[in-house]
């Protein structure tokens, strides 16, 4: 049981080894705290800086990771199945690159299948992958397209992000309840009117 922590709802949760932050990386966050107006020597901040930077190696997971694997394992023999498939809603985490602020949103992912098609799972995989960096959601959006789009070879791709960010609603401007809106339409979604519409309210749009 040493690696797995029991979770309240009886499943196991891995608990992934504690990595080691360089100290020059504590130092860093020691100074930020500092300079936010607080002691970083008082008890409750003497293991913040650890704990920080290792949450930003979680935030920042992605980097360690080339999204486009995810799709490498595909499935032809799907009985003739050729209409839209959509994965609805995803919820994602990712952080601003101009303020390291919480990004939280969802995404709809959907594609026409070419010959394959794709473990649905893999497409909550690669947004995760391009999520957990630091990001404009622009780009997040057209990363992910792109990347369903150059591996799968669809007919089209569609991909819809909602997302509201911290450094709109806890900062700055300071207006919660924003919501951003971003999407990236490619083949067939993009030259066909009709195939827009029936994408679009699949996603509930
Ligand atoms: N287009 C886009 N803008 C973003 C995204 N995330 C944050 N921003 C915006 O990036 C802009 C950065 O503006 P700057 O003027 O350089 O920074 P700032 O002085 O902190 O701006 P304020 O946020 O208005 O206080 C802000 O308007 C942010 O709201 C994003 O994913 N896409
Ligand atoms: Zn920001």
């Amino acid at each position: 049981m040493d690696e797995f922590d029991s979770a309240e709802d009886g499943d196991l949760v891995a608990q992934p080894p504690k990595i080691d932050v360089p100290e020059d990386v504590q130092a860093a966050v020691r100074t930020l705290i500092r300079w936010a107006g607080d002691d970083p020597c008082r008890e409750g901040l003497l293991d913040t800086p650890l704990r920080v930077a290792r949450a930003w190696k979680e935030y920042a997971k992605g980097y360690e990771e080339d999204p486009s694997h995810h799709l490498s394992r595909t499935f032809e023999e799907v009985g003739g199945y050729d209409e839209i498939v959509l994965l609805k809603d995803i919820p994602f985490q990712s952080h601003c690159e101009h303020h390291l602020a919480p990004i939280i949103g969802k995404a709809s992912i959907a594609y026409l299948p070419g010959e394959r098609v794709v473990g649905i799972s893999k497409l909550a995989r690669v947004l995760h992958g391009f999520a957990r960096r630091l990001q404009v959601q622009e780009r997040l959006t057209a990363q992910v397209a792109d990347c369903v789009w150059e591996n799968l070879n669809p007919e089209g791709v569609a991909v819809v992000v909602e997302a509201s960010h911290a450094c709109m609603t806890a900062r700055g401007v300071n207006t919660p309840g924003v919501l951003m809106t971003t999407s990236r339409m490619m083949g067939v979604f993009r030259t066909d009117e009709r195939s827009r519409r029936e994408v679009l309210a699949l996603m509930g749009y």
